[in-house]
């Protein structure tokens, strides 16, 4: 959205964002009141931020640009842009579980993106506060996940490093997927790939190690190299499971010993797991990846959605739905 021109609006200016039909007005920082920080990366610092003409409250993601080029992550900050326009442009009404790109705008040391903020925070402290979710929760919570996989892949988009830190909750304490930085846009899909700048290289190449979280990677990523879309079912598979367990099914005491544990299948139902759960794990965390449920299915996840877990609920309706409590 463009901040209002300084003459004021007429109703059909409204229409176009400004009194004189003039482009919007050019944005930059000094639109915003910076408040607290709400996430660090390596190369961006995430501020809860006020727009200064609206006060609607912004997440803005303030990248400094010669940190990105000597990271060497120009492509990574390029593929989040994209997915997040690609998002954007093809918004799902039944299924808004992103967070919105607004806007972006730089100066001479730092790159802006402006983006929906979700109130509630992380998917994570919930789940370590009551230490499991009961039934109610874990089957809403794995089905607006579902969902939003349904539409991320609908449009060619694996994100790749899902996990409960990167799973946000808006003010409803609906699901607002965030993070799009190791995401991967499949080729089959006619848009133009950003191209790797010279000497840059993709989140293995660099390090010969995996960029990401280790407990939610698929054995596939860990032993061909490869992904699919069924690489985000793992992640489901290993969220659901640490919903209603409290943990991830993989733990262990190094990255190397959790990447062992996942390539073995190697992980365990403490006792009481509730026994539907229990299943659709299971049929999620397979090691060949197209024998995962849902890997098969053609559009909507159907044969997940119509797993006896989720017995009755409605998929088509659930951001209009009032989100169980957490308890
Ligand atoms: N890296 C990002 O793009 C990003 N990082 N954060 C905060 C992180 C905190 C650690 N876990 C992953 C997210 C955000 C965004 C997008 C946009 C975004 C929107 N709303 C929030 N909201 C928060 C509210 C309370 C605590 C943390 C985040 N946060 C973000």
């Amino acid at each position: 959205s463009s901040s209002a021109s300084s003459t004021g609006c007429s109703t059909a200016a409204v229409a176009t964002g400004t009194a004189n039909n003039a482009p919007p007005a050019k944005q930059s920082a000094k639109d915003y009141i910076f408040g607290k920080v709400i996430g660090e990366g390596s190369f961006s610092t995430v501020y809860l931020a006020k727009d200064i003409h609206h006060s609607k409250e912004y997440a803005i993601k303030v990248c400094e640009k010669r940190h990105i080029v000597k990271e060497l992550k120009v492509e990574y900050v390029k593929q989040e842009k994209e997915v997040l326009n690609i998002l954007n442009s093809n918004q799902n009404k039944t299924a808004p579980f992103f967070v919105k790109l607004y806007s972006t705008f730089q100066d001479n040391e730092r790159l802006y993106f402006v983006l929906s903020y979700a109130k509630n925070g992380e998917l994570l402290p919930y789940i370590n506060k009551v230490g499991s979710f009961d039934i109610q929760c874990t089957r809403f919570y794995g089905a607006e996940i579902l969902r939003a996989l349904e539409h991320l892949h609908s449009l060619g988009i694996i994100h790749r490093d899902l996990k409960p830190e990167n799973i946000l909750l808006d003010e409803r304490m609906h699901v607002q997927i965030t993070d799009f930085g190791s995401a991967k846009i499949l080729d089959d899909k006619p848009r133009p790939q950003p191209r790797r700048r010279d000497g840059e290289q993709s989140s293995w190449q660099r390090r010969n190690s995996f960029v990401g979280t280790a407990q939610y990677v698929s054995p596939e990523l860990l032993t061909e190299k490869s992904v699919s879309k069924s690489s985000d079912l793992w992640a489901l598979g290993c969220i659901i499971y640490q919903m209603v367990a409290g943990l991830p099914p993989f733990v262990a005491r190094s990255e190397y010993l959790i990447f062992q544990k996942i390539i073995k299948l190697e992980y365990e139902f403490p006792d009481g797991f509730e026994p539907k759960a229990k299943d659709l794990v299971q049929k999620l965390l397979v090691l060949d990846s197209t024998n995962r449920l849902g890997a098969k299915d053609i559009g909507n996840y159907t044969s997940v959605r119509s797993h006896h877990f989720f017995a009755g609920l409605d998929f088509e309706t659930l951001y209009k739905q009032t989100p169980p409590p957490i308890y």
